[in-house]
């Protein structure tokens, strides 16, 4: 089925989101934010990658309406398409967001150990995350949880463990389970190999992909390591300074990009037989408090001329699916030649 003949699961449109801060009669607000409109199909996996600090899990967290004060939506919608029906989690009341949290909606937070209570069994917080979502309860309850344990290949002792006593690669395989056994049809997943060594975090990426696959679920995720998105992603986006300054599918992001900024990302990547380090990308990401006129990426462009200066690029349709936010797209060439990607599908 090709990708349009899908059905969007999610749109997001114009989408503001600011960190509103007053200290001491000084009032201070970081675009963290800063008019996103993309969508997600049915069964799709969308990679969000960029710096750091340029607001990828600001992002993620509005889409997995976790969003706290002083974080706010200023403008725009997140609409998702439910089997429950529809709900804008950014305008959405408490009690709506609880109706459609793990079951409809989950989300994998950064680093396992922030959403598991150090003082808690294993067991007991699987039944305060999905016992109620789930209306089950006793043998029931219990029965659905191993099932599930035993699909992540978690044995079932672990129920009866306390974080700390698990490994970081088991613990993160709870949090997705946490995250999952409801079923739920969109996966929101905030750096969910970060701090896993080689070996465990290619585990978990699988672990992740069979578990949307079984059962055709939307998944979201954020990562700066651009060869887990190669592997992973069906899609890719790129977020710089608060804004979506390009998205495609996976492979003609790596191999046909058409934004500066993409194409030094995917330059970055080590390759097989390497033997001298990447060139880096020169300066830093702009303060989001005061960020550049028009393009955000122009001080750090070598492809900059005076209209970037003056006037944001528009997102653009540049191929099949893919679009651009530059000025310069059609100038825009792959910085590393025929060389393929170590993790990149040829
Ligand atoms: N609680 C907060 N209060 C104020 N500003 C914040 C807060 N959290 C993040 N920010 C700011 O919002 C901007 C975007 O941060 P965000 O964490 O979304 O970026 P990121 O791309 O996810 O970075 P990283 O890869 O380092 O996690 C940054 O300028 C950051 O300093």
């Amino acid at each position: 089925m090709s990708r349009d003949s899908k059905e969007d699961v999610l749109k997001v449109e114009g989408l503001k989101a600011y960190y509103q801060m007053n200290y001491f009669g000084v009032s201070r607000e970081v675009r963290a934010v800063d008019g996103i409109t993309m969508n997600i199909k049915k069964g799709e996996v969308y990679g969000i990658a960029g710096e750091s600090s340029s607001g990828k899990t600001s992002f993620i967290k509005v889409l997995a309406a976790a969003i706290r004060p002083p974080l706010r939506v200023v403008d725009g919608t997140v609409k998702y398409n439910f089997k429950s029906g529809p709900i804008d989690v950014a305008h959405a009341s408490p009690a709506q967001i609880e109706a459609v949290r793990w079951k409809n909606l989950s989300y994998i937070m950064q680093g396992s150990m922030s959403v598991l209570n150090p003082v808690r069994k294993i067991g007991k917080t699987f039944h305060d995350f999905a016992a109620r979502p789930l209306g089950l309860s006793g043998k029931a309850f219990e029965a659905r949880v191993l099932g599930h344990l035993e699909r992540l290949k978690l044995p079932a002792e672990v129920l009866n463990a306390y974080p700390h006593e698990l490994s970081g690669g088991m613990r993160q395989r709870v949090t997705i389970g946490l995250a999952t056994v409801c079923h739920p049809e969109f996966i929101i997943a905030d750096e969910p190999t970060t701090a896993l060594d080689v070996v465990v975090q290619k585990e978990v990426l699988s672990l992740i992909r069979d578990i949307q696959a079984e059962m055709n679920s939307s998944v979201v995720f954020v990562t700066h390591d651009m060869s887990v998105h190669a592997n992973v992603a069906d899609r890719v986006g790129i977020i710089y300074a608060g804004r979506l300054v390009e998205e495609g599918p996976t492979r003609q992001m790596f191999f046909t990009p058409k934004h500066p900024y993409t194409a030094h990302l995917v330059a970055s990547l080590p390759r097989i037989g390497d033997t001298q380090q990447r060139p880096a990308l020169e300066g830093r990401p702009p303060n989001l408090a005061d960020p550049p006129s028009g393009c955000r990426f122009h001080p750090r462009c070598p492809l900059a001329v005076d209209k970037c200066k003056q006037e944001a690029p528009p997102m653009e349709v540049v191929a099949p699916d893919q679009r651009s936010a530059c000025w310069r797209w059609q100038d825009v060439k792959p910085l590393v030649g025929a060389a393929k990607p170590a993790g990149v599908m040829a």
